[in-house]
């Protein structure tokens, strides 16, 4: 967490926002109910226009309390120099401060002769708490064998190649990449924006390969319609963050990251749909509608893997999905999801056998996103588990998938993962 995100400042908007809804009150002509509007809008101005701050000893995005929306993108880089890639990273960095707290990508200028430096879609928008967070993949280090970057020994022990797991459909459109980037914003234009600028001032040096959108609404259901995130490590617990989200002494000029892992999880809602809600339960585990696991009555009350029931079966199936990822199912794994609903429209499919079935099919499901101290013992461990013993893979397939070493947070003299640059030769 950057330091002061604990603490989100009100933006240079947000305080023009905030004092004219305040000022519409005090002069208001409509007696209570105006008056009761004008503060109501005030105090969502004042949340929607915070701003999370860029610098710090961590990045942003990986403690902030979840926000609404988000837009990730995996870059290639196409650059065969080191420079060029400093130089992008500089650019970048610069950029998503400016972004963060609600400014333009770039200053702009007022020459009619040329072309923006800013698309301008975010011009008057508060930042709504958005977040930029960067993660370097392993082509960064080595890619085809050829070491393009000088980088290859620096390439983090942590930061492996994903195994191929059980049940495994992976795109490769839709898959790896040597840079990733993820805005996260209560306003799905601002992270957009924050990307798509970062995209153009890449022109030369990376391109983007691939992007997810996603969405959490404030309930957390996800498109299953359960509870999702209620087991979480507790970010508010900074012990447990340094000894589980991030990187320590042995991660060099990792200190202070944290390893990212997304999977795009198609989720098979026609088939879901129809499932009963008692065995949807038995699925995930927990009940419905309070997310409380099952046999209990309250979301956060614990899993008592344990209990069973007057027949002496298991109150939580030894295959549904809480139990199978849980710590104790895991030797003590544990990671810090911070995953996405994603919905991209519908396909059109045609099966080539009696009784050659047609019809339409949801492309819509979970953009899981987890951060960990070490993905060996964190996402690697807990989905060989998952990938075999899960009785939520009848529904779902992943479908795309990425691994990434986010740096560790920037000081306002630096530039994201300068760390990494120190001391190589050039
Ligand atoms: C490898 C890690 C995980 C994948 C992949 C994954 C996919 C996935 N999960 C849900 C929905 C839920 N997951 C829940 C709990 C949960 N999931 C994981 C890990 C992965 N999930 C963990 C570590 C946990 C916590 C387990 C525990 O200790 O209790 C839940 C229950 C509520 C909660 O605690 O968050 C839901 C619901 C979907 C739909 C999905 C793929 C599409
Ligand atoms: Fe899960």
């Amino acid at each position: 967490m950057s330091d002061s995100e604990q603490n989100p400042q009100v933006s240079r908007r947000g305080l023009l926002g905030g004092s004219l809804a305040v000022a519409a009150s005090t002069l208001g002509v409509g007696g209570t109910a105006t008056a009761a509007a004008a503060t109501a809008h005030a105090q969502t101005s004042q949340l929607n226009q915070k701003s999370v701050p860029f610098w710090g000893k961590h990045q942003g995005g990986i403690l902030t309390p979840q926000q609404t929306h988000t837009y990730f993108a995996a870059f290639d880089l196409d650059t065969a120099k080191r420079a060029e890639l400093i130089e992008l990273l500089k650019r970048w960095t610069a950029a998503a401060s400016r972004m963060t707290r609600g400014d333009t990508a770039q200053p702009l200028s007022t020459d009619s002769e040329v072309a923006p430096a800013d698309s301008g879609e975010a011009v008057g928008l508060s930042p709504a708490r958005l977040t930029v967070t960067f993660g370097f993949g392993p082509g960064m280090f080595m890619r085809d064998g050829v070491d393009r970057y000088g980088l290859a020994s620096r390439r983090p022990e942590a930061l492996v190649d994903l195994p191929k797991f059980n049940g495994d459909q992976l795109v490769l459109e839709r898959s790896g990449g040597d840079i990733s980037v993820q805005a996260c914003s209560d306003d799905p234009q601002v992270a957009f924006h924050a990307v798509r600028q970062l995209a153009a001032m890449a022109n030369g040096i990376a391109t983007l390969k691939w992007a997810q959108t996603g969405f959490v609404s404030g309930t957390t259901r996800n498109l299953m319609g359960f509870k999702d995130g209620t087991n979480n490590p507790s970010t508010k617990n900074p012990t447990l963050m340094d000894e589980r989200v991030w990187v320590g002494k042995e991660g060099g000029w990792m200190q202070g990251g944290s390893y990212l892992v997304v999977r795009r999880i198609r989720i098979s809602l026609e088939h879901w749909d129809r499932t009963n809600l008692g065995f949807q339960e038995q699925v995930v585990g927990r009940h419905k509608a309070s997310g409380a696991p099952l046999g209990k009555k309250h979301e956060f009350e614990p899993l008592d893997l344990k209990a069973t029931d007057a027949d002496g079966n298991l109150v939580i199936p030894d295959t549904a999905h809480s139990r199978v990822a849980s710590s104790a199912h895991n030797d003590g794994a544990l990671i810090l999801r911070r995953g996405y609903s994603y919905n991209d429209g519908a396909n059109f499919y045609a099966e080539r056998w009696p009784p050659w079935h047609q019809g339409i099919m949801y492309d819509a499901g979970l953009f899981f996103v987890a951060y960990q101290r070490d993905p060996r013992s964190g996402f690697i461990a807990i989905n060989k588990t998952l990938s075999t013993q899960d009785m939520m893979n009848q529904y779902i397939t992943h479908v795309g998938s990425g691994i990434f070493a986010c740096p560790p947070g920037t000081l306002e003299s630096g530039f994201v993962g300068a760390s990494l640059f120190e001391g190589l030769k050039s």
